[in-house]
């Protein structure tokens, strides 16, 4: 194996399928190592690649020269390699955009740009520097870039007028524009970690707007806390924190000197339930074998307790590890609670960090500071070093499943990623993805059960209203049931807290007109605008296409325009109504702006602040708040008729889960759920909180019908600007899938369910194949035709276990 390089395979973020080989300067020879990120040339750009593989195997044409190693030792290691080889393979993704979404690679790196010394400028100083010393502002501006290259805001600077210089010299090809990596790159520039310390409000002090916000925060959350992550909930709370420290208003830290325990959570002794399912995986890791669970818990079990403890045993035995979470449950409550556990040995992973901040967590982890990574989606890609145990909470969550280039399933990668690690992955959910939980039948993993609430705290009792009947008796077409108004009603005599589900944002649903019978519908997208009264205007809800309300009927110029359904902004406005001493919250992308008005919307539910807590889904998830003993559904049926195969399963997940906000503490909890399909199964289900009969329900239609979790299934979706183009692609693939092998089965191409979105036609066509290597074969093929036959790079898009067909 010799140690000296000629020639290096690099991947590359562009939409082509292979790696491009490039050759090694002398100086890069014996430095360079598969992992690392270089820069090369790529036709007129610079791009910032990963080395595949270093050899000496001269490639058929002359290789371009490698320009820049920006790394001594590899940022993905073999195994990530590896694991994103396999994801680009298994989703049919090009590798180089893999890696580029795997870590905080190169984000940053190419934002500025600066002027550089050609090698003909070199060559010219050197030439200069010899002879007399040069007085003129060239020769000047030439030698300082020697030494260093440099922004053309800086040379300004210096250079008063040097915008034209600069022009003149790079015609004469003395010096070119390069992109400033290595100042930039997140992966170098350490930030300082600082932990913020608040005693108390002092009196009579002036604040500005941002200080008051982040005092606001530290008094509803006391204790210490991490400024980058508080910077992520208050915004401006970075620059506020350290202009308060400076009047000794609260003191900053460094974070080694402190740890946080302002979020611990009393530490339970594990139930025997609980103590059951933490032996099996115990006994897991301690043989170091890969080995998946599933981990189902009915809402309020404890799932998180046995997380704990579970990464627990694998720190204590030497191995790290990776709890993923869905997007939204990521809050600083979380993050807080990981920290009291295990101190600095967290590292915290969101997208919502920019990439330097996601840059050191990673480095953290790769340096081995930190043993445990918490984060979303992308932290399975995390470098955990010596990783023992993976655990993916609410496993059945679509946030899992990113829904751009590559497509992958988060959840889906950690199993994969812990086979190769021989790693322990537990999948917990009070309501399973149906594919997860066939997995268990199939003896590809585990069941581990939390039947019962922890301290023998019942479920709650669930009621369904039928609305059809409310009508009937009452001749009124409202949104509230007089039994729900009336435990809300209630609820808020005695003091309790009632969560309200609707989930559609808005005010209402759409607008129509009565003559025509037409909806407004959004200029770039092929769906109804929403209505949102707060700012009185119509928008949508896939593009944010936004517009006034019309006067007149676009279509037929009639005044009678209606509105009509409704969303979470009309359940508050006719709550209020209803009850006009209410205090009501509101939490829907509406009124979460910005990253730190989630958590004060719920923190202040949490204090007491509100008696009715009115949002969508948003709402569902993991809360456990004592003192909520009534859930209501405004509308259980909303999704039920989506046109996508997951439809129940999802309104079954979504219902069982926010039922399970309901008398989680001392109180037991109500449920009550308005509906007009009483008799669906999947509400039937969901009333009973049955999952095992849900389960066996749906699995016999999915068998029927061949979906998954009895298929692999591919969504290919072609789309274009002009309706002709996407027809005319959409035609070439029915022609290349015209004739399928024995074994698949092609529904369409046909409009997508949106069939125009974000300016584009869109024609889709879903593959069911018996075989998964078929399926891959056959999206190969697609994929070839797509780059052989030049369609632009974003006209085919292709799902592998799609999530929403949409
Ligand atoms: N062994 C225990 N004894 C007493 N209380 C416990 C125990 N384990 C957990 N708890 C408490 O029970 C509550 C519910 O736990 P947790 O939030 O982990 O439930 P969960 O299973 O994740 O539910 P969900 O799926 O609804 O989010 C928490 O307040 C937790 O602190
Ligand atoms: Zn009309
Ligand atoms: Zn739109």
């Amino acid at each position: 194996m010799p140690t000296f390089f000629e020639y290096i395979d690099v991947s590359l973020p562009v939409p082509i399928d292979r790696p491009f080989t490039y050759r090694l300067p002398e100086t890069l020879r014996h430095r360079v190592a598969p992992g690392c990120r270089i820069i090369v040339p790529f036709g007129s750009r610079k791009l910032t690649g990963v080395i595949l593989r270093a050899h000496n195997d001269p490639p058929s044409v002359t290789a371009k020269e490698a320009l820049r190693l920006l790394d001594a030792e590899p940022v993905l290691e073999e195994k990530l390699l590896a694991l994103g080889r396999w994801v680009a393979d298994y989703y049919c993704a090009p590798l180089g955009e893999v890696l580029r979404s795997m870590a905080p690679l190169t984000g940053e790196v190419r934002r500025t740009r600066v002027w550089a010394l050609t090698d003909k400028g070199h060559s010219v100083i050197r030439q200069l520097l010899i002879g007399e010393p040069g007085n003129d502002t060239a020769v000047d501006l030439l030698r300082l870039l020697e030494q260093r290259a440099l922004s053309e805001t800086t040379l300004e600077r210096k250079f008063p007028g040097a915008k034209k210089l600069l022009k003149s010299l790079e015609k004469k090809g003395l010096i070119e524009l390069e992109q400033n990596l290595a100042e930039r790159d997140p992966m170098r520039a350490p930030a300082a970690r600082l932990r913020v310390e608040f005693q108390g409000r002092p009196a009579e002090v002036k604040l500005t707007k941002q200080e008051r916000e982040l005092v606001a925060y530290l008094e509803l959350h006391p204790g210490t806390h991490n400024l980058e992550e508080l910077e992520l909930l208050v915004k401006g709370a970075s620059q506020a924190a350290r202009a308060m420290a400076r009047r000794n208003l609260l003191i900053l830290k460094p974070e080694a000197l402190t740890a946080d325990t302002s979020w611990a959570k009393p530490r339970h002794d594990l139930n025997p339930e609980q103590q059951a399912a933490y032996d099996e995986i115990r006994k897991a890791l301690d043989a170091h074998h890969y080995q998946t669970f599933l981990l189902r818990g009915v809402t309020g079990s404890g799932k998180t307790e046995v997380y704990l403890s579970a990464i627990e045993a694998a720190l204590q035995l030497d191995r790290g590890a990776l709890l993923l979470v869905p997007e939204i449950a990521l809050t600083p409550a979380m993050a807080g609670q990981f920290h009291s556990r295990f101190g600095d040995q967290v590292a915290i992973l969101h997208s919502a960090f920019n990439d330097s901040e996601r840059a050191e967590q990673w480095r953290r982890l790769r340096s081995g500071l930190a043993k445990v990574g918490v984060g979303t989606r992308s932290a399975v890609f995390a470098p955990v070093a010596n990783l023992g145990l993976i655990i993916v909470d609410e496993e059945h969550d679509q946030s899992y499943k990113q829904e751009e280039t590559p497509r992958y399933n988060g959840r889906d990668v950690a199993i994969v990623r812990a086979r190769e690690a021989k790693a322990v992955v537990v999948l917990g959910s009070a309501t399973p993805s149906l594919e997860s939980r066939y997995n268990v039948e199939r003896g590809k993993s585990r069941l581990l059960e939390l039947p019962v609430r922890v301290g023998d705290r019942p479920m709650p009792t669930v009621e369904l209203i039928d609305m059809r009947e409310e009508f009937l008796e009452t001749r009124q077409n409202g949104l509230f049931s007089r039994k729900l108004i009336e435990a809300i009603g209630a609820k808020i005599e005695s003091g309790e807290q009632t969560v309200l589900l609707m989930n559609r944002r808005g005010f209402s649903a759409s607008v129509a007109c009565r003559s025509c019978g037409e909806r407004v519908q959004c200029v770039n997208c092929a769906v109804a605008l929403t209505f949102h009264r707060r700012d009185n205007r119509l928008l949508c809800h896939y593009c944010n296409f936004a517009q006034r309300v019309p006067q007149v009927c676009p279509h037929c110029g009639s005044e009678h325009i209606y509105f009509l359904g409704s969303g979470s902004e009309k359940v508050e406005d006719e709550l209020h109504r209803h009850l006009p001493r209410a205090r009501i919250a509101r939490l829907d992308r509406d009124t979460v702006t910005g990253k730190n008005r989630y958590e004060q919307i719920l923190g202040g539910f949490r204090e007491g602040n509100y008696d009715i807590l009115v949002g969508t889904q948003m709402i569902a998830k993991g809360h456990d708040i004592p003192n909520v003993t009534l859930v209501g559904v405004v509308s259980g049926d909303i999704g039920l008729a989506m046109p996508d195969f997951r439809s129940a399963e999802r309104a079954f997940q979504l219902l069982t889960q926010v039922a399970g906000r309901a008398g989680r503490h001392s109180l037991p909890g109500t449920v009550l759920i308005q509906t007009i399909n009483p008799d669906h199964y999947a509400i039937r289900c969901a009333a009973e909180q049955d999952f095992g009969k849900f389960y066996e329900k749906e699995l016999q239609f999915r068998r029927l019908m061949r979906y998954p979790p009895f298929c692999a299934m591919a969504n290919i979706v072609v789309r274009a600007e002009k309706q002709e183009d996407a027809l005319r692609m959409s035609g070439q693939i029915a022609n290349l899938l015209g004739m399928p092998e024995e074994g698949i089965k092609v529904l369409g191409p046909a409009e997508a369910p949106v069939p125009r979105l974000k300016n584009e036609f869109r024609y889709q066509t879903l593959i069911k194949a018996i075989s998964r290597p078929k399926l891959n074969e056959l999206l190969k093929c697609l994929r070839q035709h797509a780059l052989d036959d030049k369609w632009p790079a974003t006209a085919l898009v292709v799902d592998v276990d799609p999530m929403s067909l949409l």
